[in-house]
């Protein structure tokens, strides 16, 4: 059994050539396992009244990153092969929690959202810091309810990273109220943790809007599978208001999906070089967002059929524009916006403000790097609106985002002489990227 360390963005800042397509592609890609399943199972796994399994983790920088913080809150995770030999698969095994802890959250927000409610019920203190971008992106809803529900938090006033949160070894929890408009992980956060709280948890969202809902039913969905009780809107209860009772949670063999999001830029390649890409092993139900490009990218173009071999997506060579609302499903934007840069019509993407808090200010980064190489794209208030026009190669900047390098290198495959800044920076979630990008182009 090996511990892995955590691999860091710190890599030169290279460029690194974005594959020509040249022709069509045609190719079946294995895609790891889901960051937000392998980081949720994580925690459902630590915070379980016995040892569980987690088979087929992805391993990336969110998710090592993770592992290594609920290690150093006591909790033993063994990485190996699953109980019936195949595949790898990691042993969680929970443990009392451990204070006078340090966290380094990277720049995952699983991680600097998902944790602080667990450290509450450490039995000392845990600080929280990380990347730099981790310091300006919102905390404020996890710090603010974990405070009316108990929790004694020294942020310096920030309501953001650096912060201490002063674990009692255990939480009184209770009612609630966020606004999580700039991000479902606060909602999902408070759930994970719940069960845990002497009272369980009622969370009430007041904000005007609340993104990513196919996450917090992942949450909920996941929280059910370790034997949870929660009541939600989608199942009868009140809207906005999510309740978790106190209880023990089981430990599972917990088999994690591919990763969707990072199934994306292998999608659009089919897309965009009219070629066509099987990834095997697509849920035939999830409530991961990647599920959503099944229709998306069918409506800009391609065909796709969900078989037992997985999903295959088909390009017919031309690309239409689109007008959808991405609020379920932002995480998906980047990819889409590239698409959209090498359409026949324009495309608005809507509902998706919240992404100028994400990894980088995402609306920024792609009108930048998109009008840099000679593209139309101008900022809404709450999204892109992109007019294709002939692009040129050039560099294209990832500001330690990794759907910003998966997204340059899909104009790539169509553009000669793109150049991705960085392409290092898809470890977050798919450190594999270049490699298999470059397997893909071989057929
Ligand atoms: O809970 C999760 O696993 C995630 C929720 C979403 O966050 P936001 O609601 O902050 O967009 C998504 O964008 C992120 O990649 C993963
Ligand atoms: C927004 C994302 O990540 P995070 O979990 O850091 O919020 C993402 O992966 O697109």
């Amino acid at each position: 059994m090996t511990e892995s360390s955590v691999p860091t963005t710190d890599l030169p800042s290279d460029l690194w050539p974005a594959p020509y397509a040249g022709g069509a592609v045609d190719a079946t890609v294995t895609v790891p396992g889901s960051k937000s399943v392998t980081n949720r199972g994580l925690v459902l796994a630590a915070l379980a009244a016995e040892p569980g399994w987690l088979r087929r983790p992805l391993r990336s920088r969110d998710t090592l990153l993770m592992a290594q913080a609920l290690r150093t809150l006591g909790v033993r995770i063994e990485e190996g092969v699953g109980p019936d030999g195949t595949g790898e698969a990691w042993r969680v095994i929970p443990a009392p929690l451990r204070g006078d802890a340090s966290v380094d959250v990277g720049n995952a927000g699983t991680v600097m959202r998902f944790l602080p409610p667990v450290t509450t019920l450490a039995d000392g203190p845990v600080r929280f810091d990380g990347d730099p971008r981790s310091h300006e992106r919102p905390l404020h809803g996890v710090i603010d309810a974990l405070r009316a529900l108990g929790a004694r938090i020294d942020d310096g006033g920030r309501g953001a990273l650096p912060m201490t949160v002063h674990g009692a070894g255990a939480l009184e929890g209770g009612r609630v109220e966020i606004d999580a408009s700039s991000s479902s992980q606060f909602v999902s956060a408070l759930l994970l943790s719940a069960p845990r709280f002497n009272q369980g948890v009622e969370v009430r969202h007041v904000g005007a809007k609340l993104p990513s809902l196919p996450h917090i039913r992942m949450t909920v969905d996941m929280l059910r599978v370790v034997g949870a009780q929660v009541d939600e809107p989608e199942t009868g209860g009140e809207p906005n208001v999510w309740r978790v009772s106190p209880s023990a949670l089981l430990g599972r063999d917990l088999t994690v999906e591919p990763d969707l999001s990072n199934a994306q830029p292998f999608l659009a390649a089919a897309l965009v070089t009219g070629g066509r890409v099987t990834i095997p092993d697509w849920p035939s139900r999830t409530t991961q967002p990647g599920d959503a490009l099944r229709e998306i990218f069918t409506a800009m173009g391609g065909s796709c059929e969900l078989t037992e071999r997985g999903l295959t997506f088909t390009g017919t060579g031309r690309i239409h524009g689109i007008d959808v609302d991405l609020s379920e499903v932002g995480e998906l934007t980047p990819g889409i916006a590239a698409v959209a840069a090498l359409a026949d019509s324009p495309s608005t993407l809507r509902g998706v403000a919240h992404l100028r808090l994400h990894e980088t200010d995402r609306l920024a980064a792609l009108t930048k790097e998109i009008n840099e190489l000679g593209g139309d794209v101008t900022e809404t208030e709450d999204g892109l609106h992109i007019r294709p026009r002939p692009l040129h190669g050039g560099i294209f900047h990832t500001y330690d985002d990794h759907r910003m390098a998966t997204a340059g290198s899909i104009i790539g495959l169509a553009v000669e002489g793109v150049q991705i800044e960085n392409v290092a920076t898809t470890a977050k979630t798919l450190p594999d990227f270049p490699r298999m990008w470059t397997e893909m182009l071989e057929g």
